[in-house]
């Protein structure tokens, strides 16, 4: 039996939860079944009830009250609470094999750009319950439209790819914010850009960043962390029904099967972005 796990990652206020949401919605509009788990010790309810929910085994605000501590201090706890407590977990996921569990992950990126706390959960799915796991990393567009914005996501995001080695597809979130902004040229070019020719426009031939800028671009280039799939979960739009066929893609992985260029995928939804 193998299971399919799909983990949303990214920083506070990516728009995680409302994708996960949106996930889901899509998923019964289809006829599909999926569920998903907060491992957000601070989240709030949300439109979809948790399948499962971290909050059962421990909350942040528990943590802070009785332990004396900060908020990000608490969060490590209660994660490293959940790593010596699986069982809890393997419990709860007992409940649901054959089904797509949605991991809604907390917005403190150093969960999975720093400490192996998230690395060593993703294993153990991966080695006590058969998952096929991919990571989905939203960035916000208003965010990434911005060069040297998009650079810190771009290396967020890759920092993440490294420490959890999973199928990682990138995502940009909340595209109807720029929408009045960026033209559908402008936009392909932060969908799919050359990290190269963002790194070295509009920068002086002196300035003493520009070696540093390029070498920074071509290891973003390198890892290919340069592709995001479009996200509006504003519009009724197919940007979640194609992030949810690129998910189907990586996880059920076959030997011989090639990897869909996201590149085709959105090529359509972009066409769409100026009308
Ligand atoms: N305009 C717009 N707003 C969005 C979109 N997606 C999410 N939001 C809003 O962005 C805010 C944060 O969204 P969440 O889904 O809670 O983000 P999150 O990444 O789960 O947040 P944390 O769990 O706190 O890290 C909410 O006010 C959402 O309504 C979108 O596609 N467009």
């Amino acid at each position: 039996m193998s299971r399919v796990g799909v983990l949303a990652l990214g920083p506070a206020g990516a728009g995680k939860t409302t994708f996960c949401n949106a996930i889901i919605s899509h998923m019964q509009s289809i006829g599909r079944r999926a569920h998903i788990v907060n491992l957000d010790p601070a989240a709030e309810p949300t439109e979809y009830e948790f399948s499962i929910d971290i909050k059962d085994l421990i909350s942040l605000d528990d943590v802070m009250e009785e332990m004396d501590l900060g908020p990000n201090g608490a969060l490590i706890y209660c994660f490293e609470y959940l790593l010596d407590n699986l069982d809890w977990l393997d419990e709860e996921i007992g409940d649901y094999s054959d089904e797509y569990l949605i991991f809604d992950c907390p917005g403190q990126i150093e969960l999975y750009t720093h400490v192996p706390v998230l690395p060593n959960i993703v294993r153990h799915l991966q080695n006590q319950h058969n998952f096929n796991l991919c990571a989905t990393y939203l960035l916000e567009a208003p965010f990434v439209i911005d060069k040297s914005k998009f650079f810190s996501g771009a290396l967020s995001a890759m920092s993440a790819m490294i420490l959890l080695e999973l199928p990682h597809i990138n995502i940009l979130s909340k595209l109807d914010l720029i929408k009045d902004q960026v033209s559908k040229k402008q936009l392909k070019r932060f969908l799919n850009p050359d990290p190269l020719v963002l790194a070295t426009e509009d920068t002086d031939e002196s300035s003493k960043f520009r070696k540093l800028n390029i070498a920074v671009a071509n290891l973003v280039d390198d890892f290919g962390m340069v592709q995001f799939l479009p996200l509006d979960c504003h519009k009724e739009s197919d940007s979640v029904a194609t992030i949810l066929s690129y998910i189907d893609d990586v996880t059920q992985w076959s030997e011989n099967q090639e990897p869909k260029d996201p590149k085709d995928e959105f090529e359509e939804e972009i066409d769409d972005f100026d009308e």
